[in-house]
């Protein structure tokens, strides 16, 4: 299961395409406007929000809310479009008093995309490079979430921290599987922790005041996986390098983590792995859950919980410096309408991101025509791993 997407920041919509979803995989709109909804919100977002209600429309691939197994198009539309008409129309000439963007934004894809394609207006990079694009990321998971979730694996995600202000947890790749999505999703900041919480809106509010930006962490968790999906035998089939490659893929991602993390490394051998228990119910389970449910490039069964790093948003109100690409003079970076923090909205795309390559690596393992086969083939490796338990 793939996606594409296409569509500017401030064109009339984006549009994305999910490819190899199985037939007879029951969908609804509902869940994935919620899901757009999630990613919109979250303390420290800037003025385009309150202009979007971001909502889908499936267009193709689903019929009576069943996929067809024919590719599933989507898609999401910009509001702020009408605002842009003229300055975003695919034909014609340029207004006469186009403001081209002509101060690149250190931290943004403004510059190095103008050299790369040889324009005088960095906006012909940032319409693309602008996360907008993650909304139709968003609405493409749908598909996989609902995959996933008839499978029973379920994903969420939660900040961890915002600058300097954090969420102090003792064992989270043992405790957060339990956290409750509706704390989460009840903070201002997507974390459970209220103490935390305050903490970190206080650290946007600062931000704010002073034109600064600010980034953070998050965890992205997912329950109820099989283990032995994934694999060990090629660089492809590795679980941990497609997930490090997808969270990678979100704008502003710099750094991710599977279970203990770099902490590993300052750690001793008997103090990161995961011991091996007999559980008459569940079979081979661990008594920890350092590797954040995966070893070997497989998932082990255990929760999977991934922590990523996102940078602070490149647009400044107190601007660093820049060169113009007109007059090449000194000048301080462009100032416009931009979120200060984004961290909690991160989360959201995040989440987007794995339930994708989970749900491929389920598919790879237990077929792809239609959701009656894929079920029947999940069962009977259920069974198999019982008898191997036991
Ligand atoms: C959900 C989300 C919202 C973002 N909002 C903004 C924003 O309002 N202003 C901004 O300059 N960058 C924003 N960014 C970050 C830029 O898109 C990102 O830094 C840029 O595309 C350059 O990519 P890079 O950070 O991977 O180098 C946002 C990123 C995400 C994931
Ligand atoms: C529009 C979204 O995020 C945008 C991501 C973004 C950027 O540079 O990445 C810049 C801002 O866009 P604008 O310039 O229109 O205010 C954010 O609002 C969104 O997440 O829906």
């Amino acid at each position: 299961m793939h996606y594409i997407t296409a569509g500017e920041s401030h064109g009339p919509c984006l549009t994305a395409i999910v490819d190899g979803v199985p037939a007879g995989l029951k969908l609804s709109d509902t869940q994935i406007n919620a899901d757009l909804a999630r990613r919109q919100a979250g303390y420290g977002r800037g003025g385009r929000q309150r202009i979007e209600r971001d909502t889908v429309e499936v267009t193709s691939g689903v019929r009576f809310g069943r996929t067809l197994g024919t590719p599933v198009s989507l898609v999401v539309r910009n509001r702020d479009w009408q605002n842009w008409t003229d300055r975003m129309a695919p034909f014609g000439d340029a207004p006469a008093d186009l403001l081209r963007e002509v101060t690149p934004r250190p931290g943004h894809a403004d510059l190095v995309g103008a050299l790369k394609i040889d324009t005088d207006d960095c906006r012909n990079i940032l319409e693309r490079a602008s996360a907008r694009e993650t909304a139709a990321r968003v609405a493409a998971a749908g598909v996989a979430r609902e995959f996933l979730a008839d499978l029973g694996v379920e994903v969420f995600s939660y900040v961890v921290s915002i600058g300097e202000a954090r969420f102090e947890e003792e064992d989270p790749f043992m405790t957060a599987p339990d956290y409750k999505p509706l704390a989460i999703e009840m903070s201002d900041v997507r974390c459970p922790d209220e103490e935390a919480t305050e903490a970190m809106k206080a650290a946007i509010d600062r931000a704010k005041e002073a034109g600064e930006s600010l980034g953070g962490t998050f965890r992205v968790v997912a329950t109820g996986l099989l283990p032995g999906v994934g694999g060990y035998a090629t660089a492809d089939d590795r679980l941990t390098s497609r997930l490090g490659g997808a969270l990678f893929s979100i704008p502003a991602v710099k750094g991710v983590e599977f279970g203990l993390g770099f902490e590993v490394a300052r750690r001793p051998g008997s103090q990161v792995h995961d011991p091996i228990v007999l559980d008459e119910q569940a079979g081979f389970v661990r008594s920890s859950n350092n590797a954040g449910g995966l070893e070997g490039g497989m998932t082990t069964g255990m929760p999977l919980i991934v922590t990523a790093a996102m940078k602070p948003i490149p647009t400044l109100m107190a601007p660093l410096g820049t060169v113009n690409l007109d007059t090449l003079e000194a000048e301080k970076a462009s100032k416009e309408r931009s979120d200060v923090c984004a961290v909690p909205a991160c989360a959201v795309v995040a989440e987007s991101e794995v339930a994708f390559v989970l749900a491929e690596a389920y598919l790879q393992k237990f077929g792809r025509d239609n959701m009656a086969d894929i079920k029947a083939a999940v069962k009977a490796y259920r069974q198999r791993l019982k008898t191997m338990a036991r």
